[in-house]
C-alpha cells in the first residue's frame, strides 16, 4: 500500500515514517509539510532518524495524493479538513489522528467521507479503545448518582484541551448513559462554580514536561470510587495503530470509520 504522511516533520509525522518503514505491506511514497517549511527537500528517512529512504519532503500535497493509496494525517484541524478535500478528490483513504476538531471540521470530514473512506480516532492505541468500551459499559451500568470525571495529562507542547482521547472517553460515557455529551460536558472549573450538577461529565486537563498521554476516568459514587486508567509510554504505539488502520481500510467503501471498527471492538 502506497502511503503519504502529512505533517511529516512533526512529532507524530516522524513516528509514522518509522512505523511505515517497519510494517509489512506498505511503503512511504511521499512526506508532506507546509509550503516554506525548513524540512522541504530533506530526505524523509533521515528526518525520522532512519537511513535515507529516497523520499524528499515536499509541499505538493495534490501530486503526492495522486500517486498514493492512503494518507496518514496527524496535523492540525484546519490542515486536516483541507487534506480531507484533497483525499476525497484523489479517492484515497484518509487516516485522521488530528485532535481539537470542532463541529464544523467534523462536518467537512463527513462530507469528504461520502467520496472516500476516512478512519478517525482521537487515539489509535488498542488500550484506549478497549478502555472506551469498558467506560461505555460501566456508565450504562451505574446510575447518574455516580459522577463521571475525566482527567488527562500531556506534554507541555500540546495545543488542544481536553485531549482527543478525553473527548473519546467522554463520548463513550455519554453513549453508555444515552445522553448527548455536548449537553452534559463541563470543563475548566475555576472560582465559585457552585455544587456539581447531577449527570454532568467533567474534564480536567494537565500540561507539563514530556508526558506522552495519561487518561483516567473516575466514577465517583457515595462512599466509593471506581477508576479506570490508561498510560501511553511511547507515541510509536499511535503510529503503529494508524498504519494498522490504513491496511484495514484499503478497499473499504466510502464512509466514516473508527479505531473500534478497525480493532473489532464495536460489539463489546
Ligand atoms: N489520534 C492519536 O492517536 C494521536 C493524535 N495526536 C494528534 O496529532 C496532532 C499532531 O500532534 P504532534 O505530532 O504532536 O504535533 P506537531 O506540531 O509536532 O506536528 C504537526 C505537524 O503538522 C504540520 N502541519 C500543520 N499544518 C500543516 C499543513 N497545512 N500542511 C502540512 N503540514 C502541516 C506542522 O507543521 P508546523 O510546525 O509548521 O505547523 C507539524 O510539522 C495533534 O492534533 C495531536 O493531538 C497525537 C498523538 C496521537
Ligand atoms: O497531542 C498528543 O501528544 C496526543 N494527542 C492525542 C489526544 O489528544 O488525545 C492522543 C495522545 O494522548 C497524545
Amino acid at each position: 500500500m502506497r502511503l503519504v504522511v502529512v505533517g511529516a516533520a512533526g512529532r507524530m509525522g516522524r513516528m509514522l515514517i518509522r512505523a511505515i518503514d517497519q510494517a509489512e505491506g506498505c511503503r512511504l511514497v511521499a512526506a508532506v509539510e507546509r509550503p516554506g517549511a525548513a524540512s522541504i527537500g530533506e530526505d524523509a528517512g533521515l528526518l525520522a532518524g532512519l537511513p535515507p529512504l529516497g523520499v524528499a519532503m515536499t509541499d505538493d500535497a495534490p501530486a503526492a495524493f495522486a500517486a498514493a493509496d492512503g494518507v496518514l494525517d496527524f496535523t492540525a484541524p484546519d490542515a486536516t479538513v483541507a487534506f480531507a478535500d484533497l483525499a476525497a478528490q484523489a479517492r484515497i483513504l484518509h487516516v485522521v489522528g488530528t485532535t481539537g476538531l470542532e463541529p464544523a471540521h467534523l462536518a467537512r470530514l463527513a462530507a469528504a467521507a461520502t467520496h472516500t473512506p476516512i478512519i478517525r480516532s482521537g487515539n489509535m492505541s488498542l488500550g484506549v479503545n478497549l478502555l472506551a468500551a469498558l467506560v461505555r459499559k460501566v456508565a450504562a451500568t451505574l446510575g447518574t448518582d455516580w459522577d463521571i470525571e475525566i482527567v488527562e495529562m500531556h506534554h507541555r507542547m500540546k495545543v488542544d484541551a481536553p485531549s482527543g482521547t478525553a473527548v473519546l472517553l467522554g463520548e463513550a460515557a455519554a453513549e453508555g448513559r444515552a445522553v448527548d455529551l455536548a449537553q452534559q460536558r463541563v470543563a475548566g472549573r475555576d472560582g465559585i462554580t457552585g455544587a456539581r450538577a447531577p449527570g454532568m461529565i467533567g474534564f480536567a486537563a494537565l500540561r507539563g514536561g514530556t508526558v506522552v498521554g495519561d487518561h483516567k476516568v473516575i466514577f465517583a459514587g457515595a462512599g466509593e470510587r471506581l477508576e479506570l486508567a490508561h498510560v501511553a509510554e511511547d507515541r510509536s504505539l499511535f503510529a503503529q495503530g494508524a498504519v494498522k488502520a490504513a491496511l484495514w481500510g484499503r478497499g473499504r467503501a466510502p464512509g466514516l470509520y473508527s479505531m473500534a471498527d478497525v480493532l473489532g471492538l464495536d460489539t463489546l
